[in-house]
């Protein structure tokens, strides 16, 4: 892949989606590699599970480990990531960390910033379900101090987040969806906790609804993207897809790797 150009979403500077990014095959091989991981690989949250890949964090430092073959080798993901270009302008190029996400119908994740740890571009993998996922601004200061809030984190403490999305997408299962910049850096991104997604059709009008954070059905920004036929025909005729259980890799950059040259420091001492 050269090009990323072809896969912005329009009206979206920082937001890219490419649809059937592994085969069904490959996506069949990896659901089957997830489901089969042992028990204590998951971390459980109160609403979703977890596995962490390419090692942990500490005080935004990343521990590395070796990143699952799955990834690396068949498929090479990592390696297919770097090729688009996304991760051209990162610490090392290439993603070296990935949280893989389950979620069953019904289960979202709330709003919120990944943070400062990573270089600020994800690319996320959808496996086995599409899901919506919803991007947020901060609400306007209303307190006349300005964002000086700064410090970027999960959460900016204590800003009120407009409730109506700025934008939303329509993730379907094998797409990825890459954001970068201000879309990273100063939105939030969430996933609504329900068990089906309504759309407006194409063209509609806006229902009174949308727009106030209410859960209306919504028009995703990358419509006209979309290559499944029943994702197409919801999207066009505002109809409903019922959600299945989803997979999803946030692959990411840390650019602090813990122990980074060592190895070759020592070799070059002898
Ligand atoms: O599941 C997703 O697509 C999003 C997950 C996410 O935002 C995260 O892990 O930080
Ligand atoms: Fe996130």
């Amino acid at each position: 892949m050269t090009s990323l150009v072809q896969y912005k979403v329009s009206g979206a500077n920082c937001a890219h989606y490419i649809p059937d990014f592994v085969t069904p095959d490959e996506e069949t091989y990896l659901l089957r590699k997830i489901e089969e991981s042992p028990q204590p690989r998951w971390k459980k949250l109160a609403n979703r599970r977890l596995q962490i890949w390419g090692g942990d964090l500490a005080q935004r430092v990343l521990i590395p480990q070796p990143l699952p073959t799955i990834v690396t080798t068949y498929p090479d993901l990592v390696s297919r990531l770097a090729a688009t270009g996304a991760f051209a302008g990162t610490p090392h190029g290439a993603p070296n960390h990935i949280i893989m996400n389950e979620y069953l119908p019904g289960q979202g994740i709330m709003p919120h910033e990944d943070g400062p740890a990573y270089h600020p571009v994800v690319a996320t993998l959808s496996l086995g379900a599409h899901t919506v996922m919803n991007y947020y601004r901060y609400a306007p200061d209303t307190d006349g101090v300005g964002d000086g809030g700064g410090e970027s984190g999960e959460l900016q403490r204590g800003r009120a987040i407009d409730p109506a999305p700025v934008m939303s997408l329509l993730l379907e299962p094998r797409s990825i969806v890459i954001t970068s910049g201000k879309l990273y850096t100063a939105h939030l991104h969430g996933i609504d906790a329900r068990e089906a997604d309504a759309f407006l059709p194409a063209g509609g009008e806006r229902s009174a609804e949308v727009g106030t954070g209410e859960a209306g059905p919504v028009r995703v920004a990358n419509a006209h993207m979309l290559t499944g036929a029943a994702a197409r025909a919801a999207v066009r005729d505002g109809g409903v897809l019922r959600r299945g259980t989803r997979y999803s890799l946030t692959c990411r950059d840390v650019g602090r790797v813990s122990g980074a040259g060592r190895g070759l420091g020592r070799v070059l001492r002898r």
